[in-house]
């Protein structure tokens, strides 16, 4: 089945809405300077309402951090005291960066750009953590142009940048991810969730074949 993230998520009202639809993973951006940022303290009740909605539903549920080129030392008390199972760098961290973070005991999610991830991968590079492909600027909405992406990854991967309940289908249908992530497609202005395109969007994305 589809693996679905809900990110940017800033009131505990949009993370019931998105664990209640069915996603299995809600995301929190603690990265600086976004209309979505929270801080650790906040991020830390949105888990707890995270984590209190799945065990009502019976199943689990993934809460990840979104991170932007911090530190390790910044990145990690920030992921210990909102208290995620992941955290996902966004970022030009270096691979140590990921390495430590798994040491630490959190799962890693490594967002690049499509044509980051060509680009890498034409040097050999491979990365033992999952892959999120998203356009060059996160958050932003907007997708990323086929010619970006050679060949998508043969492991799991989710795509990201631009999805919306109007277009999850179609993406999935024609890039075959084993995940999804959306922002910006279920807001109704930007950084501010909108609880019906959220439910959409899970429905959206639980019916693609
Ligand atoms: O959302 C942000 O503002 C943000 C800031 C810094 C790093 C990452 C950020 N967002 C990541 C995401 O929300 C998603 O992983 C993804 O980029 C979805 O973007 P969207 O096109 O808005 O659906």
């Amino acid at each position: 089945m589809l693996w679905v993230k809900i990110c940017g998520l800033s009131t505990p009202e949009a993370v019931e809405a998105a664990v209640e639809s069915g996603a299995d993973a809600v995301g929190f951006v603690l990265a600086p300077g976004s209309p979505r940022t929270v801080g650790a303290a906040l991020a830390a009740r949105l888990v707890a309402a995270a984590r209190d909605a799945a065990a009502r539903a019976g199943r689990e549920i993934e809460t990840v951090a979104v991170v932007r080129d911090q530190t390790l030392e910044e990145v990690a008390a920030l992921a210990r005291e909102a208290g995620v199972d992941t955290v996902q760098l966004h970022g030009d961290e270096p691979d140590a960066t990921a390495d430590a973070l798994r040491g630490a005991g959190f799962r890693v999610i490594r967002a690049l750009s499509a044509g980051e991830y060509t680009r890498r991968t034409a040097t050999g590079w491979s990365s033992p953590d999952r892959l999120l492909l998203d356009a060059a600027v996160p958050g932003s909405g907007e997708r990323f142009s086929d010619d970006e992406l050679g060949a998508p990854p043969a492991g799991f991967w989710a795509l990201a940048g631009g999805l919306s309940p109007q277009n999850v289908g179609e993406a999935v249908a024609a890039l075959r991810p084993g995940g999804v992530d959306v922002s910006s497609g279920v807001e109704s202005s930007r950084g501010v969730k909108d609880l019906g395109l959220i439910r959409a969007f899970l429905q959206a994305a639980r019916t693609v074949l």
